[in-house]
C-alpha cells in the first residue's frame, strides 16, 4: 500500500486575545493509503475540521504551527509556498463543506463556477471544453438536463441537488484526494443516501478522507477510521477491526451512542458530559473527566500509544501500570 497523505506528530494551537496560547492538536499522527477512504470520527468539537483545514492551509488567522509535518507525496505540505498550495488545492487535493449555500456564490451561475475550477488550473482549455466537461461532471453526480442546468443559479437548486454541484466542483480536476466535512448533515435522509452513493462512486476514482460524527456512514464507506477526541488519535485501524473490537472507551462509547433498530432501547445512550474546551483540556487524558474507565492518575500524564493488533492503535493507559 502506498502512503498519499501522512500527518507526522502534527500540533497546533490557538492564540487568544491576551495572546495566550492553548494547544488544540496535539502529535496528530495517521496516514491516508491510495484509493482508500478513511474516516474521521468524533464528536463536535473534537479536531476534525481543524485537521482537514491543516490539510489545506485554510486556518483561521489565529492558529499557531506548534510542530509537526503533513507529508503529501514525499512533500510536508506546511512547508510550501502559497503559490504552490493554490496549486494544490482543487487540483490535487479538494473539499467539500458541510453547508453548500454558503460556499456556493449565489449571483454566479453553476456552469460558471465549476467552469472555474478548470480555467484556474487548465488555463489553456478553451471554452467549448470547459463547456463539455462541466456537463460531464453535472451528469456524473446525477443531476439531470445538465445542458440547461449549468445555466442556472444556486438558489434554483434543490438543497441535495446544491451539494451535488459542489462534488462536481470538488472533483472536476480529479483530485488525488476528496475531503468531504460532514458532506450529509445539511441533507434529508433519501438525499443523504443518493449522496453517499455518490462518494462511494468516487472512492474508486481516488482516495477519499470523509469527516463526520456518523458512524453507520463510516462503516459503509470506510476502509479506515480515525477517532479523535479533544485534538488527540484516540484510536486508529481499519474500519473492520475498529466496528468489530473498539478498544478505547470513547470508542465504545461512541459505538454505544449508535441508535439500534433491532433492539428495543428506552433510551439512547449518550457519553456523559461534554468535549472540554482547549483552554480546559486536561495535562493527561483528555477524555479522562468522561471515562468510566479512568483510573488515578489518568488525568496526570498523556497516555501511551499503543498497538492492540496490527495496524489497530490506541491511545489510553488501561492496560498499562496495572490499570
Ligand atoms: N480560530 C479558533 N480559535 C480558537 N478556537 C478554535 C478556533 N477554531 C476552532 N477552535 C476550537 O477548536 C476545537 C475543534 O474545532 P473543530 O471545528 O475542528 O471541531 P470538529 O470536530 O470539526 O467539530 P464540528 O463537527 O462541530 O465541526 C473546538 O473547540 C473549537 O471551538
Amino acid at each position: 500500500m502506498t502512503k498519499l497523505l501522512e500527518f507526522k506528530d502534527y500540533s497546533m494551537g490557538f492564540k487568544d486575545d491576551n495572546g495566550d496560547v492553548y494547544n488544540l492538536l496535539d502529535k496528530v499522527t495517521f496516514c491516508i493509503e491510495e484509493g482508500k477512504a478513511l474516516g474521521v470520527v468524533g464528536e463536535s468539537g473534537c479536531g476534525k475540521s481543524m485537521t482537514s483545514l491543516s490539510i489545506m492551509r485554510l486556518l483561521p488567522s489565529n492558529i499557531v504551527f506548534q510542530g509537526g509535518q503533513i507529508i503529501y507525496k514525499g512533500e510536508d505540505l506546511l512547508k510550501k509556498p502559497e503559490a504552490d498550495m493554490q496549486r494544490v488545492r482543487g487540483k490535487d487535493i479538494s473539499m467539500v463543506f458541510q453547508e453548500p449555500m454558503t460556499s456556493l456564490n449565489p449571483v454566479l451561475t453553476v456552469g460558471f463556477q465549476i467552469g472555474e475550477v478548470l480555467r484556474k488550473h487548465y488555463p489553456d482549455m478553451n471554452k467549448e471544453q470547459i463547456r463539455e466537461k462541466v456537463i460531464e461532471q453535472l451528469e456524473l453526480v446525477g443531476i439531470p438536463s445538465p445542458e440547461k442546468r449549468l445555466n442556472q443559479y444556486p438558489h434554483e437548486f434543490s438543497g441535495g441537488m446544491r451539494q451535488r454541484v459542489m462534488i462536481a466542483m470538488a472533483v472536476v480536476c480529479w483530485p488525488n484526494l476528496l475531503i468531504a466535512d460532514e458532506p450529509t448533515t445539511a441533507l434529508d435522509v433519501t438525499i443523504q443516501a443518493q449522496v453517499l452513493d455518490l462518494m462511494q462512486k468516487l472512492k474508486e476514482k481516488g482516495s477519499l478522507m470523509l469527516i463526520t460524527h456518523n458512524l453507520g456512514i463510516v462503516s459503509e464507506i470506510c476502509d479506515e477510521v480515525v477517532v479523535m477526541y479533544a485534538g488527540r488519535v484516540v484510536e486508529k485501524g481499519s474500519a473492520e477491526e475498529i466496528f468489530e473490537n473498539p478498544c478505547h472507551p470513547y470508542t465504545k462509547g461512541l459505538m454505544a451512542a449508535i441508535p439500534s433498530l433491532s433492539v428495543e432501547q428506552e433510551e439512547l445512550y449518550s457519553i456523559p458530559g461534554t468535549v472540554p474546551v482547549a483552554k480546559n483540556f486536561a495535562a493527561g487524558c483528555r477524555f479522562a473527566d468522561r471515562c468510566g474507565e479512568c483510573a488515578e492518575g489518568c488525568k496526570d500524564s498523556v497516555p501511551p500509544t499503543k498497538e492492540v493488533s496490527p495496524n489497530h492503535y490506541v491511545q489510553c493507559w488501561l492496560g498499562f501500570e496495572g490499570r
